[in-house]
């Protein structure tokens, strides 16, 4: 496949030399922009915008257009995939996510079954063959879906959790079930990157957003498991090329090595531990995408300069492998013209320092 014109982002990934450090953002489509704000208005709710493809893309689009960013991220949501399974997926104002039946009972467990993403998530793969039209190969386009792991704690819980107490009662009690849910969602997760790699996406991102709160056992058990099994089935794209995998596990930082072993291309950082450490500690084998304070955000520009090169200053010497990019998701809060004096500060200081030959 003939690379974008923009490639930074993939060779960073890949580990080939680039000219400036690729940065892009969390959620960079999202409520912080009021043109998003419009957009979604005019789509009635977050999931009509969701199921919508040419909103979808035009949403995914908004961010590029203000920003230098080196990549742009589908537009969706990780729980498409529960909904597809039935779960019934809806938003409520200012409480998240919540399904109407939530996976509690043993029988609803044993008849849960993969959805086949060319029927029930269909949106998806064309949304992403529409922004792919729209980029017209300018930047690379980013796929994603939650964890087994993550998205087992929606489905049980039944919305957005503080103890995860119903799932890591059925973790102790009943891994059997436990077990099972995740079985069937790692292959429901394949069949979706997948689907997306078929439908044009250049690189794929795996968000494991609660895998953070297992005990170290239990992560690589419940969570690290599936994800290592999705990794391994992933497809090539049409020209046969490996399509790049980013794997993130917020408050994964103690278990990095393990991470990085499972196969992906590149293991995502949140802001709880110093680049350079990570890469030290996970050398060759994998890039590192991450992992400024979102908060940062709510600093002057000025600051916000002087953060971010001292996240390029912490990785350290090397013209690659590393994706800049927040150590979470951005906040609804953030000033616009702060994204833009970050990316431009990023921009900026990496190429300094490649032409210093650091
Ligand atoms: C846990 C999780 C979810 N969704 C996602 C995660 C993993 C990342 C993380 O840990 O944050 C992933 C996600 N959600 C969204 C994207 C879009 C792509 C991007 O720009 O990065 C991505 C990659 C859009 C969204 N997904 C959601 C919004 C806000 C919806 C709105 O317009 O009201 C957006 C832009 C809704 C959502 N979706 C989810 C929650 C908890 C919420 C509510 C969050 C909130 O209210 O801030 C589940």
């Amino acid at each position: 496949m003939t690379r974008p014109a923009n490639d930074t982002f993939l060779r960073a990934l890949l580990k080939e030399p680039t000219t400036h450090t690729p940065v892009w953002l969390m959620r960079q489509a999202g409520r912080y922009l009021p043109e998003y704000r419009e957009t979604r208005a005019r789509a009635g709710s977050f999931m009509q915008l969701c199921t919508n493809p040419g909103l979808a893309c035009e949403v995914t689009l908004q961010p590029l257009s203000r920003f230098d960013l080196d990549a742009a991220i589908l537009f969706s949501d990780i729980l498409t995939i529960p909904d597809a399974m039935g779960l019934g997926l809806y938003f409520t104002d200012g409480e998240g996510p919540r399904f109407e039946r939530p996976l509690r009972e043993e029988w609803a467990i044993r008849d849960l079954s993969a959805p086949d993403p060319w029927d029930h998530l269909r949106y998806v793969m064309d949304a992403v063959a529409e922004i792919r039209r729209a980029l017209n190969n300018s930047l690379p386009l980013i796929g994603f879906s939650g964890s087994p792991y993550t998205l087992a704690c929606y489905m049980v819980e039944g919305a957005s959790s503080t103890d995860y107490r119903r799932i890591k009662g059925m973790l102790y009690d009943r891994p059997d079930l436990l077990h099972h849910i995740l079985s069937v969602t790692a292959d429901a997760v394949t069949a979706y990157l997948n689907a997306q790699i078929e439908s044009g996406a250049q690189a794929v991102m795996i968000f494991d957003s609660w895998g953070g709160s297992l005990s170290p056992a239990a992560y690589r058990e419940f969570s690290l498991a599936y994800m290592q099994r999705i990794v391994d089935k992933l497809i090539k794209n049409r020209d046969g090329e490996r399509v790049p995998s980013i794997v993130f596990t917020k408050g994964g930082g103690l278990w990095l090595e393990a991470i990085a072993e499972i196969g992906c291309d590149a293991v995502g950082l949140d802001w709880t531990i110093d680049i350079g450490e990570a890469r030290r500690r996970v050398g060759d084998r994998v890039s590192l995408q991450g992992n400024i304070d979102p908060a940062v955000l709510f600093a002057s520009p000025e600051t916000i300069a002087c953060e971010a090169r001292k996240v390029l200053d912490a990785y350290g010497p090397g013209a690659t492998g590393h994706v800049f990019n927040l150590g979470h998701g951005i906040s609804q809060f953030t000033p616009p013209d702060h994204v833009k004096a970050l990316v431009d500060a990023v921009h900026e200081h990496s190429r300094m320092l490649r032409l210093k030959g650091a």
